[in-house]
């Protein structure tokens, strides 16, 4: 059985989280690090940066049961971060997105449980709550199979399975930020969607944190969640052109794109009724009860009724508090730096 200087996987290791959390996993701990993903271009990238004997990769794709376990064979965690996540992507491509996000992540569920994995931390998003898009609702899916996993196996079990749900990560790869900055740079239209659009906003290192507290606090079936402020999309637009020192900067309304949200929710009032406030997270413990609910009918308490958490209702960040943000940011100073030069 693995023990706690048993290496550590993580899926999808080449992405920003990925990456990431390597970085911090080989100064604090002595542990191997295991990086399974499909890409053997970014593998390599990622091999020469490093440069590290301690970061072992395999090729592989979650898809894949044989190239899983061979990955998570002997591993003391597992981080999943595999996944496809853009929304539009999924949409055009449903099937893919069962095919990665539901069976893909089945198979890194049911190959930890197998190899006796002590902690598996499974990565979702707000858009799994209320889903209405092929990402979202292949996410909750994904919930739904550690939920149901964990019940299975049962709290005394080798293998604590938990998740985590955030929301919009700054700054990653092949979204608005990056993208509204390369706009600004090549002199094109800021391309907004809905002004009044608003989302999560999230810096890497924060979910990152969320990853290291669940994989550390866990019991069986807990979902964490990081409470985090959010801001409009006009305010997020606004604060860049502050930032870029271009305030005539020309913007194009282009409308919502296949099946957005106005706002996003991260926790839903069912969620939250029941949730242990940690400070900066909630808990969400797992619902344990089996399929006879009599007893809970005829004993159980009523569910007080709360609003969900959503993007609308979150802490607010204004035109100033986005920029504060932005700012704190390594990639956006560094952007800056080009930029004035
Ligand atoms: O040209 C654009 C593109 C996007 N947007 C808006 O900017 C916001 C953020 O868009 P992103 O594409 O950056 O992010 P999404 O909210 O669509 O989804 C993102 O956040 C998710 C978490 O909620 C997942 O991480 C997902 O992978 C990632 O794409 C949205 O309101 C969107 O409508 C624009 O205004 N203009």
């Amino acid at each position: 059985m693995p023990d706690e200087n048993s290496p550590i996987l993580i899926t999808g290791g080449t992405g920003s989280f990925g990456k990431t959390i390597l970085l911090q996993l080989l100064q604090s701990t002595d542990r191997e690090l295991r990086v399974l993903s499909r890409d053997e271009e970014k593998q390599d990238a990622l091999r020469n940066q490093l440069r590290n004997p301690r970061v072992r990769f395999f090729i592989g794709d979650v898809r894949d049961r044989g190239s899983v376990d061979r990955a998570v064979k002997g591993a003391g965690a597992v981080f999943h971060a595999a996944a496809l996540k853009q929304v539009p992507s999924c949409e055009f491509f449903p099937l893919e997105a069962v095919r990665t996000n539901i069976l893909g992540s089945e198979n890194v569920i049911r190959s930890s449980i197998e190899h006796k994995v002590a902690s598996l931390v499974c990565l979702s998003t707000d858009k799994a709550v209320h889903p209405i898009n092929a990402m979202g609702i292949s996410k909750a899916m994904m919930e739904k199979l550690a939920h149901a996993a964990a019940r299975e196996i049962g709290p005394s079990a080798p293998t604590t399975v938990s998740c985590v749900r955030y929301g919009n990560v700054m700054y990653s790869r092949g979204s608005v930020i990056p993208l509204f900055i390369k706009q600004i740079k090549a002199g094109q239209p800021i391309t907004v969607t809905e002004p009044d659009m608003t989302r999560f906003l999230m810096p890497l290192r924060d979910s990152v944190a969320l990853v290291r507290f669940a994989f550390t606090h866990a019991r069986q079936g807990d979902l964490f969640i990081r409470k985090a402020p959010a801001a409009t999309i006009s305010d997020l637009v606004l604060a860049l052109k502050d930032l870029f020192e271009v305030p005539d900067h020309p913007v194009e309304i282009i409308g919502w794109r296949h099946a957005e949200k106005l706002a996003e929710t991260l926790a839903s009032a069912q969620e939250l009724s029941t949730a242990e406030d940690l400070g900066d997270y909630w808990r969400i413990q797992l619902d344990g009860r089996d399929l006879n609910y009599s007893a809970y009918f005829s004993e159980g308490d009523r569910m007080p009724v709360q609003e969900d958490f959503h993007s609308h209702n979150a802490e607010r960040l204004d035109r100033e508090g986005v920029k504060q943000l932005l700012l704190s940011l390594e990639e956006i100073r560094s952007e800056l730096q080009t930029w004035r030069n």
